[in-house]
Protein backbone atom coordinates (compact mmCIF):
# COMPACT_ATOMS: atom_id res chain seq x y z
CA UNK A 1 0.00 0.00 0.00
CA UNK A 2 1.43 3.31 -0.79
CA UNK A 3 1.96 5.55 1.83
CA UNK A 4 0.14 9.06 2.05
CA UNK A 5 3.07 11.06 3.51
CA UNK A 6 6.80 9.98 3.60
CA UNK A 7 9.89 11.60 3.90
CA UNK A 8 12.42 10.28 2.46
CA UNK A 9 16.34 10.38 3.83
CA UNK A 10 15.36 14.26 4.91
CA UNK A 11 18.77 16.35 5.27
CA UNK A 12 18.07 19.92 7.19
CA UNK A 13 21.14 22.17 8.26
CA UNK A 14 20.59 24.85 10.83
CA UNK A 15 23.85 25.18 12.11
CA UNK A 16 23.85 23.28 15.34
CA UNK A 17 21.29 20.86 14.62
CA UNK A 18 20.43 18.67 11.64
CA UNK A 19 18.20 16.23 10.75
CA UNK A 20 20.28 13.77 9.25
CA UNK A 21 18.81 11.26 7.06
CA UNK A 22 15.55 11.14 8.36
CA UNK A 23 12.93 8.25 6.95
CA UNK A 24 9.28 7.29 7.85
CA UNK A 25 5.99 6.65 5.63
CA UNK A 26 2.72 6.89 6.90
CA UNK A 27 -0.26 5.22 5.53
CA UNK A 28 -3.54 7.02 4.64
CA UNK A 29 -5.50 7.28 7.79
CA UNK A 30 -3.24 6.06 10.00
CA UNK A 31 -1.91 7.91 12.86
CA UNK A 32 1.50 8.10 13.69
CA UNK A 33 3.11 9.78 17.18
CA UNK A 34 6.73 10.95 16.72
CA UNK A 35 8.71 10.20 20.07
CA UNK A 36 12.39 10.47 21.12
CA UNK A 37 14.48 13.02 23.52
CA UNK A 38 14.34 16.24 23.78
CA UNK A 39 16.69 17.90 21.14
CA UNK A 40 16.15 15.38 19.15
CA UNK A 41 14.74 17.35 15.98
CA UNK A 42 10.85 16.22 16.50
CA UNK A 43 9.65 19.47 16.41
CA UNK A 44 12.22 20.83 13.37
CA UNK A 45 10.63 17.51 11.74
CA UNK A 46 7.18 18.65 11.59
CA UNK A 47 8.72 22.63 10.57
CA UNK A 48 10.02 20.93 7.69
CA UNK A 49 6.65 18.25 6.57
CA UNK A 50 4.58 21.68 6.52
CA UNK A 51 7.33 23.84 5.02
CA UNK A 52 8.83 26.01 7.25
CA UNK A 53 12.57 24.50 6.60
CA UNK A 54 14.12 23.53 3.32
CA UNK A 55 15.62 20.76 3.33
CA UNK A 56 19.36 20.09 1.44
CA UNK A 57 18.51 17.08 0.50
CA UNK A 58 15.82 14.18 0.50
CA UNK A 59 12.31 14.48 -0.33
CA UNK A 60 8.64 14.54 1.44
CA UNK A 61 5.93 13.02 -1.06
CA UNK A 62 2.16 13.09 -0.61
CA UNK A 63 0.50 10.23 -1.98
CA UNK A 64 3.65 9.90 -4.06
CA UNK A 65 4.01 12.72 -5.40
CA UNK A 66 6.91 15.24 -4.44
CA UNK A 67 6.01 18.13 -2.33
CA UNK A 68 9.62 18.79 -1.60
CA UNK A 69 9.47 22.40 -3.03
CA UNK A 70 5.81 23.23 -2.40
CA UNK A 71 4.63 26.56 -0.55
CA UNK A 72 3.28 25.98 2.83
CA UNK A 73 0.15 26.68 1.70
CA UNK A 74 -0.28 24.21 -1.09
CA UNK A 75 0.50 21.73 1.07
CA UNK A 76 -3.13 21.90 2.78
CA UNK A 77 -1.57 20.10 6.03
CA UNK A 78 -3.12 21.49 9.39
CA UNK A 79 -0.71 21.59 12.31
CA UNK A 80 -1.65 22.75 15.94
CA UNK A 81 1.31 23.83 18.47
CA UNK A 82 1.59 23.14 22.35
CA UNK A 83 0.48 26.55 22.70
CA UNK A 84 -2.18 26.57 20.01
CA UNK A 85 -0.64 29.83 18.51
CA UNK A 86 -4.74 31.59 18.38
CA UNK A 87 -4.47 34.89 17.01
CA UNK A 88 -5.71 36.76 20.24
CA UNK A 89 -7.63 39.82 18.31
CA UNK A 90 -9.67 37.44 16.65
CA UNK A 91 -13.16 35.50 18.71
CA UNK A 92 -13.42 31.85 17.82
CA UNK A 93 -15.38 31.64 14.38
CA UNK A 94 -13.19 34.19 13.03
CA UNK A 95 -9.55 32.28 14.19
CA UNK A 96 -11.56 29.01 12.86
CA UNK A 97 -12.17 30.67 9.29
CA UNK A 98 -9.02 32.49 8.64
CA UNK A 99 -7.36 30.18 6.24
CA UNK A 100 -10.66 29.70 4.31
CA UNK A 101 -11.07 33.70 4.41
CA UNK A 102 -7.68 33.75 2.58
CA UNK A 103 -8.86 31.60 0.47
CA UNK A 104 -11.62 33.66 -0.62
CA UNK A 105 -14.41 31.14 0.26
CA UNK A 106 -17.93 32.29 -0.28
CA UNK A 107 -19.58 33.44 4.02
CA UNK A 108 -21.99 30.69 3.03
CA UNK A 109 -19.38 27.95 2.84
CA UNK A 110 -17.14 29.48 5.52
CA UNK A 111 -20.23 29.79 8.15
CA UNK A 112 -21.13 25.70 7.15
CA UNK A 113 -17.62 24.17 8.18
CA UNK A 114 -17.21 26.62 10.81
CA UNK A 115 -19.91 25.12 11.80
CA UNK A 116 -19.69 21.54 11.20
CA UNK A 117 -16.03 21.47 12.69
CA UNK A 118 -16.74 23.48 15.68
CA UNK A 119 -20.35 21.06 16.39
CA UNK A 120 -17.70 17.89 16.23
CA UNK A 121 -15.55 19.27 18.94
CA UNK A 122 -18.35 20.35 21.00
CA UNK A 123 -17.30 24.36 20.82
CA UNK A 124 -20.07 25.48 18.97
CA UNK A 125 -21.54 27.84 21.64
CA UNK A 126 -18.11 29.83 21.99
CA UNK A 127 -17.25 30.77 18.67
CA UNK A 128 -18.18 34.28 19.56
CA UNK A 129 -16.03 34.36 22.47
CA UNK A 130 -12.58 36.26 22.55
CA UNK A 131 -9.75 33.73 23.37
CA UNK A 132 -8.48 35.39 26.49
CA UNK A 133 -11.87 34.00 28.01
CA UNK A 134 -11.49 30.68 26.99
CA UNK A 135 -10.29 27.67 29.05
CA UNK A 136 -7.07 25.82 28.00
CA UNK A 137 -8.93 22.68 26.54
CA UNK A 138 -11.40 24.92 25.04
CA UNK A 139 -8.29 26.90 23.01
CA UNK A 140 -6.91 23.72 22.50
CA UNK A 141 -10.33 22.35 20.59
CA UNK A 142 -10.29 25.69 19.02
CA UNK A 143 -6.75 24.80 17.40
CA UNK A 144 -7.90 21.79 16.50
CA UNK A 145 -11.03 22.86 14.91
CA UNK A 146 -8.57 25.66 12.93
CA UNK A 147 -6.32 23.22 12.10
CA UNK A 148 -8.88 20.92 10.77
CA UNK A 149 -11.89 22.82 8.90
CA UNK A 150 -9.74 22.95 5.78
CA UNK A 151 -9.85 19.29 5.40
CA UNK A 152 -6.22 18.50 5.28
CA UNK A 153 -4.92 14.90 4.18
CA UNK A 154 -2.47 15.35 7.25
CA UNK A 155 -3.02 16.42 10.36
CA UNK A 156 0.63 17.66 12.38
CA UNK A 157 0.38 18.31 15.89
CA UNK A 158 3.61 19.08 18.03
CA UNK A 159 2.82 18.20 21.76
CA UNK A 160 -0.53 19.49 21.80
CA UNK A 161 -1.98 18.29 24.71
CA UNK A 162 1.06 18.74 27.24
CA UNK A 163 -0.36 21.74 28.51
CA UNK A 164 -4.12 19.80 29.03
CA UNK A 165 -4.22 18.15 32.69
CA UNK A 166 -4.83 14.42 32.91
CA UNK A 167 -8.77 14.36 32.60
CA UNK A 168 -8.77 16.91 29.77
CA UNK A 169 -6.02 15.39 27.92
CA UNK A 170 -8.26 11.57 28.32
CA UNK A 171 -10.88 13.67 27.20
CA UNK A 172 -8.88 14.78 24.11
CA UNK A 173 -8.01 11.57 23.18
CA UNK A 174 -10.85 10.12 22.75
CA UNK A 175 -12.23 13.06 20.74
CA UNK A 176 -9.27 13.09 18.55
CA UNK A 177 -9.94 9.34 18.10
CA UNK A 178 -13.08 9.77 16.86
CA UNK A 179 -12.93 12.82 14.60
CA UNK A 180 -9.37 11.41 13.33
CA UNK A 181 -11.48 8.20 12.23
CA UNK A 182 -14.52 10.23 10.39
CA UNK A 183 -12.28 12.46 8.67
CA UNK A 184 -10.30 9.88 7.26
CA UNK A 185 -7.46 12.08 8.36
CA UNK A 186 -3.39 10.99 8.38
CA UNK A 187 -2.08 12.23 11.83
CA UNK A 188 1.88 12.74 13.08
CA UNK A 189 1.52 13.51 16.54
CA UNK A 190 5.04 14.55 18.41
CA UNK A 191 4.37 13.40 22.01
CA UNK A 192 6.32 12.81 24.89
CA UNK A 193 3.46 11.11 26.75
CA UNK A 194 3.63 7.21 26.37
CA UNK A 195 -0.13 6.86 26.95
CA UNK A 196 -0.85 8.79 23.86
CA UNK A 197 0.98 6.24 21.74
CA UNK A 198 -0.95 3.55 23.70
CA UNK A 199 -4.29 5.44 23.44
CA UNK A 200 -4.10 6.95 19.98
CA UNK A 201 -1.15 5.21 17.53
CA UNK A 202 -1.32 2.80 15.01
CA UNK A 203 2.53 3.52 14.02
CA UNK A 204 5.22 4.95 16.59
CA UNK A 205 8.42 6.27 15.37
CA UNK A 206 11.53 7.13 17.71
CA UNK A 207 13.83 9.88 16.65
CA UNK A 208 17.27 10.47 18.27
CA UNK A 209 19.76 13.18 17.00
CA UNK A 210 18.30 13.86 13.23
CA UNK A 211 17.41 10.51 12.48
CA UNK A 212 14.84 8.15 13.34
CA UNK A 213 15.66 5.22 14.76
CA UNK A 214 12.81 2.45 14.42
CA UNK A 215 9.11 2.82 13.35
CA UNK A 216 6.15 0.08 13.69
CA UNK A 217 3.31 -0.99 15.42
CA UNK A 218 3.56 0.37 19.16
CA UNK A 219 3.46 -3.11 20.66
CA UNK A 220 6.20 -3.98 18.15
CA UNK A 221 8.55 -1.12 19.22
CA UNK A 222 7.80 -1.14 22.57
CA UNK A 223 8.21 -4.84 22.97
CA UNK A 224 10.94 -5.41 20.66
CA UNK A 225 13.12 -2.39 20.47
CA UNK A 226 16.06 -1.81 18.85
CA UNK A 227 19.31 -2.14 20.83
CA UNK A 228 21.09 1.22 21.96
CA UNK A 229 19.11 4.50 22.21
CA UNK A 230 15.59 2.98 21.35
CA UNK A 231 15.60 0.29 23.78
CA UNK A 232 16.76 2.27 26.94
CA UNK A 233 14.61 5.26 25.60
CA UNK A 234 11.73 2.78 26.29
CA UNK A 235 12.53 1.58 28.81
CA UNK A 236 14.05 -2.21 28.00
CA UNK A 237 16.55 -2.60 30.71
CA UNK A 238 17.13 -6.75 30.99
CA UNK A 239 19.10 -7.42 27.75
CA UNK A 240 20.75 -10.58 27.55
CA UNK A 241 22.74 -11.76 24.66
CA UNK A 242 22.31 -15.89 24.07
CA UNK A 243 22.01 -18.26 21.59
CA UNK A 244 18.97 -20.83 19.99
CA UNK A 245 18.87 -23.65 21.25
CA UNK A 246 15.42 -25.48 19.78
CA UNK A 247 12.23 -24.93 18.91
CA UNK A 248 10.11 -27.87 20.99
CA UNK A 249 6.76 -29.01 19.26
CA UNK A 250 4.64 -26.24 21.57
CA UNK A 251 6.38 -23.51 19.97
CA UNK A 252 8.70 -22.77 22.91
CA UNK A 253 12.20 -21.46 21.96
CA UNK A 254 14.70 -22.69 24.01
CA UNK A 255 17.70 -20.60 24.69
CA UNK A 256 21.11 -20.83 26.28
CA UNK A 257 22.90 -17.25 28.08
CA UNK A 258 25.38 -17.69 30.02
CA UNK A 259 24.74 -20.78 32.32
CA UNK A 260 21.02 -19.95 32.02
CA UNK A 261 18.07 -21.89 29.99
CA UNK A 262 15.32 -19.30 28.93
CA UNK A 263 11.69 -19.84 27.14
CA UNK A 264 10.67 -17.37 24.90
CA UNK A 265 7.89 -17.24 22.44
CA UNK A 266 9.25 -15.53 19.99
CA UNK A 267 10.81 -17.14 17.01
CA UNK A 268 15.04 -17.42 15.69
CA UNK A 269 16.80 -20.46 13.92
CA UNK A 270 18.30 -22.62 15.86
CA UNK A 271 22.23 -21.68 16.69
CA UNK A 272 21.20 -17.92 15.50
CA UNK A 273 22.90 -15.90 18.28
CA UNK A 274 20.23 -13.43 19.53
CA UNK A 275 19.36 -10.42 21.86
CA UNK A 276 16.37 -10.90 24.38
CA UNK A 277 14.81 -8.44 26.68
CA UNK A 278 12.20 -8.84 29.28
CA UNK A 279 10.78 -5.70 31.04
CA UNK A 280 11.71 -4.62 34.56
CA UNK A 281 7.98 -4.33 35.12
CA UNK A 282 7.48 -7.66 33.87
CA UNK A 283 9.29 -9.55 36.38
CA UNK A 284 8.36 -11.28 39.26
CA UNK A 285 10.16 -11.94 42.80
CA UNK A 286 9.64 -14.83 45.19
CA UNK A 287 11.62 -16.47 47.91
CA UNK A 288 10.82 -19.64 46.58
CA UNK A 289 10.84 -20.80 43.38
CA UNK A 290 7.22 -21.74 42.56
CA UNK A 291 6.85 -25.61 41.20
CA UNK A 292 5.34 -26.79 38.26
CA UNK A 293 4.85 -23.36 36.12
CA UNK A 294 6.38 -22.66 32.76
CA UNK A 295 7.62 -19.55 34.17
CA UNK A 296 11.26 -18.73 33.51
CA UNK A 297 13.22 -18.50 37.23
CA UNK A 298 16.57 -17.14 37.67
CA UNK A 299 17.78 -16.76 41.44
CA UNK A 300 19.75 -13.90 42.37
CA UNK A 301 21.29 -11.93 45.05
CA UNK A 302 19.45 -8.37 45.43
CA UNK A 303 22.06 -5.73 45.25
CA UNK A 304 20.11 -2.68 45.14
CA UNK A 305 16.64 -1.62 46.67
CA UNK A 306 15.10 2.18 44.85
CA UNK A 307 11.61 3.47 45.78
CA UNK A 308 10.55 5.05 42.50
CA UNK A 309 7.08 6.31 43.09
CA UNK A 310 4.79 3.63 43.75
CA UNK A 311 7.45 0.98 42.52
CA UNK A 312 10.19 -0.42 44.04
CA UNK A 313 13.22 -1.46 41.43
CA UNK A 314 15.09 -4.36 42.63
CA UNK A 315 18.59 -5.07 40.83
CA UNK A 316 19.84 -8.37 41.31
CA UNK A 317 23.12 -10.46 40.13
CA UNK A 318 23.77 -14.09 39.74
CA UNK A 319 26.50 -15.82 37.35
CA UNK A 320 27.28 -12.50 35.89
CA UNK A 321 23.31 -11.58 34.82
CA UNK A 322 22.10 -8.12 36.20
CA UNK A 323 18.49 -8.03 36.03
CA UNK A 324 16.29 -5.17 37.54
CA UNK A 325 12.86 -6.09 38.39
CA UNK A 326 9.60 -3.25 39.28
CA UNK A 327 7.55 -4.39 41.34
CA UNK A 328 5.14 -2.95 43.67
CA UNK A 329 5.70 -1.91 46.83
CA UNK A 330 3.30 -3.96 48.60
CA UNK A 331 4.91 -6.89 46.75
CA UNK A 332 8.62 -6.05 47.69
CA UNK A 333 6.94 -5.95 51.58
CA UNK A 334 5.12 -8.64 50.85
CA UNK A 335 8.04 -10.88 50.22
CA UNK A 336 10.47 -8.98 53.37
CA UNK A 337 13.03 -8.36 50.43
CA UNK A 338 16.17 -6.41 51.69
CA UNK A 339 19.96 -6.08 49.67
CA UNK A 340 21.77 -8.78 50.44
CA UNK A 341 18.67 -11.31 50.13
CA UNK A 342 18.55 -14.21 47.50
CA UNK A 343 15.42 -13.73 45.33
CA UNK A 344 13.98 -15.84 42.60
CA UNK A 345 13.36 -13.64 39.28
CA UNK A 346 10.67 -15.15 37.81
CA UNK A 347 9.22 -14.58 33.55
CA UNK A 348 6.76 -15.52 31.43
CA UNK A 349 8.01 -16.99 27.98
CA UNK A 350 5.77 -14.22 26.37
CA UNK A 351 7.70 -11.40 28.02
CA UNK A 352 11.18 -12.65 27.33
CA UNK A 353 11.28 -11.26 23.77
CA UNK A 354 14.29 -11.55 21.06
CA UNK A 355 14.90 -8.25 19.73
CA UNK A 356 17.67 -8.79 17.81
CA UNK A 357 19.50 -11.54 15.66
CA UNK A 358 23.03 -11.01 15.25
CA UNK A 359 26.02 -12.15 13.04
CA UNK A 360 28.56 -13.91 14.25
CA UNK A 361 28.04 -12.66 17.72
CA UNK A 362 30.24 -14.29 20.37
CA UNK A 363 27.82 -15.94 23.52
CA UNK A 364 28.09 -13.52 26.07
CA UNK A 365 26.03 -11.38 28.26
CA UNK A 366 25.23 -8.02 28.73
CA UNK A 367 25.20 -5.89 31.81
CA UNK A 368 24.44 -2.61 32.74
CA UNK A 369 27.49 -0.55 34.33
CA UNK A 370 28.93 -1.96 37.53
CA UNK A 371 27.19 -0.40 40.36
CA UNK A 372 28.19 0.08 43.83
CA UNK A 373 26.11 -2.37 46.01
CA UNK A 374 23.45 0.44 47.57
CA UNK A 375 21.82 -0.88 50.68
CA UNK A 376 18.76 0.93 51.12
CA UNK A 377 17.00 1.68 54.66
CA UNK A 378 14.33 -0.77 55.38
CA UNK A 379 11.60 1.63 55.82
CA UNK A 380 11.72 2.91 52.22
CA UNK A 381 9.64 -0.28 51.22
CA UNK A 382 7.97 -0.79 53.96
CA UNK A 383 6.10 2.43 53.84
N1 LIG B 1 15.40 27.75 14.04
C1 LIG B 1 16.39 27.05 14.57
N2 LIG B 1 17.69 27.28 14.24
C2 LIG B 1 18.68 26.55 14.77
N3 LIG B 1 18.49 25.54 15.64
C3 LIG B 1 17.25 25.26 16.02
C4 LIG B 1 16.12 26.00 15.50
N4 LIG B 1 15.00 25.49 16.06
C5 LIG B 1 15.41 24.50 16.88
N5 LIG B 1 16.75 24.37 16.86
C6 LIG B 1 17.57 23.40 17.60
O1 LIG B 1 17.36 22.12 16.98
C7 LIG B 1 17.36 21.09 17.97
C8 LIG B 1 16.10 20.27 17.82
O2 LIG B 1 14.99 21.07 18.19
P1 LIG B 1 13.51 20.53 18.23
O3 LIG B 1 12.66 21.64 18.74
O4 LIG B 1 13.12 19.96 16.92
O5 LIG B 1 13.64 19.35 19.30
P2 LIG B 1 12.48 18.41 19.85
O6 LIG B 1 12.86 16.99 19.55
O7 LIG B 1 11.16 18.87 19.35
O8 LIG B 1 12.67 18.68 21.41
P3 LIG B 1 11.58 18.84 22.60
O9 LIG B 1 11.05 17.48 22.84
O10 LIG B 1 12.41 19.33 23.74
O11 LIG B 1 10.54 19.83 22.16
C9 LIG B 1 17.47 21.79 19.32
O12 LIG B 1 18.81 21.67 19.75
C10 LIG B 1 17.11 23.22 19.04
O13 LIG B 1 17.83 24.11 19.87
Amino acid sequence: MMALLEIRDLYVDLGEFSLRGASLAVEKGKYCCLIGDSGAGKSILLETIIGSFNPLRGQILLHGQDITKWSPERRKMGIVYQDYMLFPHLNIFDNIAFGMKLQKMSRKQVKTKVCDISARLGIENLLHRDINTLSGGEQQRAALARALVADPKVLLLDEAFSALDVASRERMRSLLRQLVKDLDVTVLHVTHDMEDVWALADQVAVLHDGQILQTGSPEHVFNCPRPGFVAHFLGARNILQGRVLDCDPSGLTHIEAGKARFYSIDHAPVGQQILVSVRPEELGLAREQPRGTLRNHLPAEIVRMERRGPLVWVTGQADGFCLQAAVTVMGAREQDLKPGDTAIFSFSATSLRIIEQQKNAPSRILQDPPMAPRIIPQALVAD
